[in-house]
């Protein structure tokens, strides 16, 4: 018996990234299967403009679909709706707290219920919930980017440089959540790491090396 052909799930086609004439991405076709994706490539190879401008957050020439379905500019609520993404180097106004980010981002991405009391345990932002972000460190900053990254039912979850500044223990709790999300809830992981993501003992779907504008499958 053959194996089942596995769903699409993000599909570019001519893709093309420009910051003032310059091209930073050229991607004339690409499929992302579902699971977890690695991207590597060194420092201003395109990492952070791919996930970007996937997230929705740039604009760009050709097309991005998800599930063959949603398109990012004719269905720009529907599919920020299925993807999530989290910053690098996140930065929030800082008379905001964590709390009052979490509620509204949890509304938009509509959380279902329990979600954002066990996420932010998890993540430890329980710790810090009522703070400004003004007075936090870079990894309290970057526990809750992440936090806010998983909230709703998202199928993909971008995360831009995840292990950056986050303490060892969190970045555990991070690999088990990622685990967990892809094998109950289906999600699929895009990842960027200057560390060795393939370390990490996660079930990598696909390793694609960033450079040059464009992306190839490694291995
Ligand atoms: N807002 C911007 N305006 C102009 N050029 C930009 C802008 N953002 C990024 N670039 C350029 O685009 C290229 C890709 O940058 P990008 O941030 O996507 O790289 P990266 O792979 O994420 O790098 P790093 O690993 O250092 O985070 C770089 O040459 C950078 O200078």
């Amino acid at each position: 018996m053959s194996e089942p052909i596995p769903a699409l799930l993000l599909t570019f086609t001519n893709v093309t990234k420009s910051y003032s004439g310059r091209t930073v991405l050229n991607i004339p076709s690409l499929i992302i299967q579902p699971g977890i994706h690695y991207f590597q490539g060194g420092n201003g190879s395109g990492k952070t403009t791919l996930f970007r401008t996937c997230a929705g957050l740039l604009p760009f020439a050709g097309q991005i679909l998800l599930d063959n379905q949603y398109e990012i500019s004719r269905d720009p609520v529907a599919y920020r709706l299925r993807v999530n993404y989290a910053e690098a180097e996140p930065l929030y106004p800082g008379f905001l707290t964590p709390r009052d980010l979490t509620y509204f981002v949890g509304e938009t991405k509509r959380a279902p219920d329990g979600q954002i009391d066990e996420l932010s345990e998890v993540f430890g932002v329980d710790q810090f919930w009522t703070a400004p972000t003004s007075t936090f460190s870079s990894g309290m900053l970057k526990k809750l980017a992440l936090l806010l990254a998983f909230l709703g039912r998202p199928r993909v979850i971008l995360l831009d440089e995840p292990l950056t500044t986050l303490d060892r223990a969190t970045a555990g709790r991070l690999f088990d959540l990622i685990r967990r999300y892809r094998a109950e809830q289906n999600v699929t992981f895009l990842l960027t790491s200057h560390q060795d993501v393939t370390l990490s003992g996660l079930p990598l779907t696909g390793v694609w090396q960033v450079g040059g504008g464009s992306i190839s499958a490694v291995g």
